[in-house]
């Protein structure tokens, strides 16, 4: 209820600041767009004026300002143009509509760009953001719209109304008294429609998930292969019915607050043509100013519905505005940009913890861990140990919640670790750019340098496919928008590799860099991997121990800690977790 309050004050506010976002989105359109609701205000004053010229020309010919014919004709211009403005208003904001989303959609992906790695993977957030893209973008344009429409129609109302008072002042309260009961009924429809968003939003996630998975290019093979389409489909349609439920209880609600608003309007509309017929019967106005009146009346009572609807719909947008401005308000200033530093010593982690937001358990725990300048440095571990999370430490990617990680014995900003370190993830990303953008967006895009590329291409392997693709480094990659030439699993991993080597930082984190390589490839990259890495610092995260044999150190995580750490032949004499792993593995093989 407070919080109803709060936006009910804040309700002009958020609606100005949706008007200024529209205006500022295209003013010569938010201009054009204004411009139609005045003709059509205006248009519907010409319609009574001509209406009662029309009569006046029926009915007392003698005194009439115009003749039938003439006044017939204005009645069918004013007609007309009232008409007509209707279709030019709904192209003219087809327009205006895509200027704003546009304005909109950049205010929310600086917001996405802004908010840092922990706060974007919580759930929270993408909750919120999925409940903004379904129902606050396209609020700002709405609020135009009925402020627009409000402007208009106040127009028309405050015109009409002049008219309707020199007939008989008593006409314009009884249709004024519609409005009341219209607007409260409105704020129930405001509310309604919020709630209705919030409870709907995680059915919504839950049901376009499916929906990727039934429809997108990477699920496809496994769908098929497990016949996983049936069973996927089923769920889709408990959801789909769960939202017609949901869907069908909120429409109800909806037309109970329509027809009860309609009704309003009717009562009044009748009772001021009753009062019409009375003042006729008692022979207060003539049967030309009932005739105009009777028009009047019934404008004025569209344009009061207008007016209404107007108030309506900013009412039921404010709640949604409050969301975005919340939702933009919310993210933390954009950091600064960082700078690339060299690293001439190392990088260290002292007693380095780390929790994700509503875990109990930390995900990494007290660990040290140094990697000095040229170093490569392993991590290996059981699944779910904390590998990839202190890679993301290392990286920048996560400010640790204990203990420091320094940088050549400084303790550097996260941007500036973020800016000097690179990282490629085991979900690396294959984007559907040529294989030359897959490269250099590492390195902030724009205007690659042939040499670089070519360095990084060779160095990965990335050469000998990119021969064999028909526009070599310029062919389009992957199949999701139809014009791309797909990879193998392995081809695509060794661009990640050349994408991390262009970027040409001093260390690199690489999380399983070879999983998808074929064993050749594997051995020929780790028999090689400081020709590779060609004097930069590793991280190495990886599960095959040959591949991390040769490290200049390797660090043993267990649940969060580094249980052990050593050379290869140092743990291997220690006997301890390193030394059973390394036996399994080794066994499998013999
Ligand atoms: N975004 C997250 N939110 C909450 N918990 C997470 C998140 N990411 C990872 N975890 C948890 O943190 C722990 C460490 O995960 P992490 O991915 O670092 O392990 P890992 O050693 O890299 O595992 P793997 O070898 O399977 O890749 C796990 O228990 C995991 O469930």
């Amino acid at each position: 209820m407070a919080r109803a309050a709060r936006v009910s004050v804040a309700t002009p506010r958020l609606v100005a600041a949706a008007a200024g976002e529209v205006w500022r989105a295209d003013r010569l359109g938010t201009v054009v767009a204004a411009a139609y609701q005045i003709v059509g205000a205006g248009a519907a004053l010409g319609v009574v004026a001509a209406g009662k010229l029309t009569f006046d020309a029926l009915l007392a010919p003698e005194q009439a300002a115009l003749g039938l014919t003439p006044a017939l004709f204005l009645l069918a211009f004013a007609t007309a143009l009232s008409g007509a403005v209707g279709p030019l208003q709904t192209q003219q904001h087809r327009l205006l509509g895509e200027r704003v989303s546009q304005r909109v959609w950049d205010r929310l992906l600086d917001t996405t760009a802004r908010a840092d790695l922990v706060t974007y993977e919580s759930s929270g957030f993408a909750t919120t953001l999925e409940r903004i893209q379904q129902n606050a973008l396209t609020r700002p344009f709405a609020v135009t719209t009925s402020l627009l429409g409000l402007t208009g129609s106040l127009l028309g109302v405050v015109t009409l109304s002049a008219a309707l008072i020199g007939v008989e002042p008593l006409l314009v309260p009884i249709l004024l008294a519609a409005g009341l009961p219209a607007v409260l009924l409105s704020r129930w429809a405001s509310r309604s429609e919020f709630a209705f968003a919030h409870r709907l939003t995680a059915l919504f996630r839950r049901r376009n998930y499916l929906r990727q998975l039934l429809t997108q290019r990477p699920y496809a093979a496994e769908l098929r292969a497990f016949e996983a389409a049936g069973p996927l489909r089923a769920r889709h349609q408990e959801l789909n019915d769960e939202v017609a439920a949901a869907l069908r209880t909120q429409v109800r609600r909806r037309q109970l607050i329509a027809a009860l608003t309609t009704a309003g309007v009717a009562v009044a509309l009748t009772a001021a043509l009753l009062a019409i017929i009375e003042l006729v019967r008692r022979g207060r106005i003539s049967l030309a100013e009932a005739g105009a009146a009777a028009i009047a009346v019934r404008l004025l009572s569209g344009q009061l519905s207008t007016m209404f609807g107007a108030i309506g719909g900013l009412l039921e947008s404010a709640p949604f505005l409050a969301d975005l401005e919340r939702f933009v308000a919310s993210g933390p200033p954009a950091p600064p940009r960082g700078r690339k530093r060299p690293l001439r010593e190392g990088v260290a982690l002292t007693g380095v913890g780390f929790r994700y937001p509503g875990q109990e358990r930390p995900a990494v725990d007290d660990v040290d861990l140094k990697i000095g300048a040229g170093e490569v440095v392993a991590l290996v571990g059981e699944n779910g140990s904390g590998k990839t999370t202190l890679a993301k430490i290392v990286a920048g990617l996560y400010q640790p919640d204990a203990g420091t990680r320094s940088w050549d014995g400084t303790d550097a900003p996260a941007p500036d670790v973020r800016a000097s370190t690179t990282v490629i993830f085991q979900d690396f990303v294959r984007y559907q750019l040529s294989l030359r953008d897959n490269i250099v967006i590492s390195d902030g895009g724009g205007d690659a340098d042939p040499g670089r590329v070519a360095d990084a291409a060779d160095r990965a392997g990335v050469l000998p496919a990119a021969r064999r693709l028909p526009d070599g480094l310029d062919t389009m990659l992957g199949r999701d928008l139809d014009e791309g030439v797909d990879l193998s699993g392995g081809q695509w991993q060794r661009v990640a590799l050349a994408r991390a080597l262009y970027r040409d930082t001093d260390l690199v984190v690489l999380d399983e860099p070879a999983a998808a390589l074929d064993p050749r490839a594997e051995h020929e990259l780790f028999a090689d991997v400081r020709a590779m890495l060609g004097g930069r610092a590793a991280l190495l995260i990886s599960h095959r121990f040959s591949s991390t044999r040769l490290a200049d150190r390797i660090y043993v995580m267990d649940a969060g800690r580094v249980v052990e750490s050593g050379t290869h032949d140092e743990l291997m004499a220690r006997a301890g977790q390193y030394a059973e792993l390394y036996r399994l593995q080794s066994s499998a093989y013999h």
